[in-house]
């Protein structure tokens, strides 16, 4: 990591240029169609490659439509663009451990991601009960597949802030006990509960962290009246597990990596009577980050967070070249233009400490360093 006055003496002026080894986003929806092409530049400008999530609708449940998803990103894809979608599968009740294991070893598909049914957008077709896809599980611990959870208990009784803690304590802890070697990714983790049995379960298990649950806690979706362009699920907690989030990201621990879980809505549907759950966090998402870090005082940690941790757990190379985040005050578009309609940036419109370089500059020196 290159970085400019970063550790200077006391009373230096503060560092102004980061570079830090490409990044990957492993967790963001690119949806499909118009909204797709117009969402996947702000990741593929970033990132290098990103985990591309199967609810779509129907959602991602077979090799052959995995396949033809990425194509359809792979065509949309800005000229010159240097960007690989990695691909997962949609579990369901009906999942074939055989076709999760053909998409696996034909390199289709990276991971499989599983929702309780209901518990979040386009989830309906989720898994009902976890013990109808023990060998589906079984297999993957097996070949050494990763499951991606969206860790919320759906039950109604349930209340909606204890979603995330019922789920580790009811769900996820049978998982962890029946299946000993599967490798699980607690996806968008939102509590103190979550931080804990991820660090506890290490050797197999991590989580990503998104921008908006470093800066957003509970209150933040009432400031001033009701905020549906900050409502996302799993839904923003109390102040204490933020600090915790925060902690956790900053820590350079390898069990935390960067997943923005951007996830666009057109805003008729946020702006209505019943507001869908999701936050496109995607354009502002690395300088959010990079705001993070420096208020802990751990910019010299980013890059691991958001470079290095998910690659180690995936197994995969690190990224060659670099990103260049610039301390200058910009005013970011406040949404992004769809048609008729638009999307509402998160943090649009709002003056950011930090800008990233158009360019997308490459250090000859870290070009060819991975693999
Ligand atoms: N995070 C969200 O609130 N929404 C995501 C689904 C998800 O990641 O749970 C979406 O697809 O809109
Ligand atoms: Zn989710
Ligand atoms: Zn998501």
């Amino acid at each position: 990591m290159n970085t400019e006055k970063i550790f200077g003496p006391p009373g230096d002026s503060p560092v102004t240029t980061l570079t830090i080894r490409r990044p990957d986003d492993w967790h963001v929806h690119l949806r499909d169609g118009d909204m797709m092409r117009a969402v996947l530049p702000f990741t593929s400008s970033q990132f290098g490659r990103a985990i591309v999530m199967p609810n779509l609708t129907p959602p991602v449940t077979t090799v052959a439509a995995a396949q033809a998803y990425r194509d359809r990103i792979v065509a949309a894809l800005p000229r010159g663009a240097t960007f690989t979608p990695l691909m997962t599968c949609y579990l369901t009740d009906e999942t074939s451990a055989d076709e999760v294991e053909a998409g696996f070893r034909d390199r289709v598909w990276v991971a499989c991601k599983l929702y309780p049914a209901g518990a979040t957008t386009n989830s309906s077709h989720g898994v009902t009960n976890l013990a109808r896809i023990g060998s589906v599980l079984e297999r993957m611990e097996r070949i050494g597949m990763p499951v991606l959870i969206h860790g919320e208990a759906t039950e109604p009784t349930v209340d909606t802030f204890d979603r995330e803690s019922f789920f580790i304590e009811n769900s996820l802890r049978t998982l962890l006990g029946r299946h000993q070697e599967l490798r699980i990714v607690l996806e968008h983790v939102t509590t103190v509960e979550g931080v804990a049995v991820v660090r506890e379960n290490s050797a197999r298990m991590a989580a990503t962290i998104t921008p908006h649950h470093l800066v957003l806690n509970r209150t933040s979706l009432f400031q001033g009246g009701l905020r549906p362009h900050y409502y996302c699920l799993p839904v923003a907690k109390r102040e204490h597990h933020r600090l915790a989030l925060r902690r956790a990201a900053v820590s350079g621990d390898p069990c935390f990596f960067l997943g923005t879980d951007s996830a666009p809505h057109l805003r008729e549907a946020k702006q209505a009577e019943c507001c869908s759950a999701g936050i496109f966090c995607g354009p502002t998402a690395l300088q959010t980050y990079a705001q993070v870090f420096e208020e802990e005082g751990a910019l010299g940690r980013l890059e691991s967070f958001a470079s290095c941790n998910g690659p180690a757990f995936y197994r995969l190379p690190l990224n060659t070249g670099t990103i260049t985040l610039r301390r200058r005050k910009n005013l970011g578009d406040r949404s992004l233009r769809i048609g008729s309609s638009d999307i509402a940036m998160f943090r649009g419109g709002e003056r950011l400490a930090w800008s990233i370089d158009e360019e997308g500059d490459r250090d000859p020196q870290l070009e060819g360093r991975a693999r």
